[in-house]
Parts: C-alpha cells; sequence; structure tokens
C-alpha cells in the first residue's frame, strides 16, 4: 500500500448542489501535494472528505489501506486520531495549557498516558523544543501554529492536513512554517495535503492539483510560484 490517500470517484452534494463531481486522485506516502483553485471550488470540502471529517456522498476514501465507509463513528473517531493530523488557519490552541501540554492533548483524548520522549520529539521536529512550558499567548502567531503541527504530529500519523496553514501568519513566518511542513516530508515522517490561495505557498508542495467547479482540472508537479501563478490566471482555473 503505497497511498497514504486514495479518493476514488469521490462525489459530494448538499441537497441539489454538487460540490465535487468524480475525484480521482491518490496521494502517495511520503508527498507534499496542494490543493488550489477559485473560492467555492471544492477546496475545504476535498480536504474534509479526505481526512474523513466529512462523509462523500458516493465514491471512496481510503486512508493508509482502510476504506472509511466501513467504519462506525467510534472507529472512525479512533481511525482518524491515530492516522490523520489536521492543521488549520487558526491555531485552536487551549489557552490554559504549556506548549507540551497542548501537544499531548491528541494522545489523552485517546484515553492514554502522553509519552513525554514522543511529546519532546514532536516539539523539536518544528524547532520548539526551548518553549514546551510556554503558554500560548507567550509565544508568536508562527510558533502557536508550530505547535498546533506537533499537536498534529504526535500520534505520527499518515497523512497531515492542512487548510490554508499560513493563512494568518505574515510572509517570513508563514515560509519558517513551510520550511517545517517540507521538511517533514523530506525526512519521510508524514505525507502533506494542503490548501492554499497563494501559489508561492503552492510552490512548497511537490505536485499542486487544481479544482474547477468541483472538479479535478489538472495537475503541475515540482511546481514554482510563476508556473502556479500563470496556471491559476490561465484559461482552465
Ligand atoms: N455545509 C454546506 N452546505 C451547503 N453548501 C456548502 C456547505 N459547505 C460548502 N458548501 C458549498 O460548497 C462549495 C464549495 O465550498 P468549499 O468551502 O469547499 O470551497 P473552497 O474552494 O474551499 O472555497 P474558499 O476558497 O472560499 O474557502 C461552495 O459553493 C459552498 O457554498
Amino acid at each position: 500500500m503505497d497511498d497514504a490517500v486514495r479518493l476514488e470517484s469521490l462525489t459530494k452534494t448538499y441537497g441539489a448542489v454538487t460540490v465535487l463531481r468524480d475525484i480521482r486522485v491518490s496521494f502517495p506516502k511520503g508527498s507534499f501535494t496542494a490543493v488550489m483553485g477559485p473560492s467555492g471550488s471544492g477546496k475545504s470540502t476535498l480536504l474534509q472528505c479526505a481526512a474523513a471529517l466529512d462523509r462523500p456522498s458516493s465514491g471512496r476514501v481510503i486512508i493508509d489501506g482502510t476504506d472509511v465507509a466501513g467504519l462506525n463513528e467510534t472507529r472512525l473517531t479512533e481511525f482518524r486520531r491515530e492516522s490523520t493530523g489536521f492543521v488549520f488557519q487558526a491555531f485552536n490552541l487551549l489557552p490554559s495549557l504549556t506548549a507540551e501540554q497542548n501537544v499531548a492533548l491528541p494522545v489523552r483524548l485517546a484515553g492514554r498516558r502522553p509519552d513525554g520522549r514522543a511529546v519532546r520529539e514532536a516539539l523539536a521536529r518544528v524547532g520548539l523544543e526551548a518553549k514546551a512550558r510556554s503558554r500560548p499567548s507567550q509565544l508568536s502567531g508562527g510558533q502557536q501554529q508550530r505547535v498546533a503541527v506537533a499537536r498534529a504530529l504526535v500520534t505520527r500519523p499518515a497523512v497531515l492536513f492542512a487548510d490554508e496553514p499560513t493563512g494568518a501568519l505574515d510572509l517570513a513566518t508563514g515560509r519558517e512554517l513551510l520550511d517545517v511542513l517540507r521538511k517533514l516530508v523530506d525526512d519521510g515522517l508524514t505525507t502533506i495535503v494542503m490548501v492554499t490561495h497563494d501559489p508561492n505557498v503552492a510552490s512548497y508542495a511537490d505536485r499542486v492539483l487544481f479544482l474547477a467547479d468541483g472538479r479535478l482540472a489538472g495537475e503541475l508537479t515540482a511546481p514554482t510560484s510563476e508556473a502556479v501563478a500563470a496556471r491559476m490566471t490561465g484559461a482552465t482555473c
């Protein structure tokens, strides 16, 4: 099984509105993919379905070899906790907990005792081992988002989903976060699927998928920001 995630003929409708149409795509293990497209093209919906946070109307979502449709709600929650990580634009840290307590939270929620070494390792991966005892209010926005990445990583998920992870950060801080994400993939730690509007952000990925009106409208491999920008303003997107 070489795919971290595979979407097979995925369709999503809300009432009479079709938001995703027959999406067929694989995210190989160890790859970094950016998903782009105009506002309303279905990027976030695709990410939510691929992460098993939302159920497709038809088609299959296979994460790390498991068809998630076969899991009941309890197993699905456990599976998501173990096999996926999610980073949003908002950092969503608990303000009363330290960085290391925030990172340990998914393990606690799974009913296990957090392994201090795994927590410190996750913080070291994002360059924040020295801030383990700091609370979110004592950290910059970029540092808070790196804690959120460490929290998403602590269970060693097969895939990390990110929805506009640099959306709330300034340019330099956003680049630091993207360097961290790029290195996680280069070091073979996880697979990343990231939604973004920004060609510069997309250029950190190995591949860019373009969505238009709920359909896959093409892809670019080894993307440069110029090539992505040209594609975004071109006829197909
Ligand atoms: N819960 C819902 N109920 C009804 N329609 C929805 C729902 N969620 C999303 N949609 C619709 O699905 C379409 C795709 O939304 P989605 O958020 O996936 O797009 P997006 O490409 O991520 O957009 P943006 O870049 O603006 O975030 C939109 O037309 C949206 O209005």
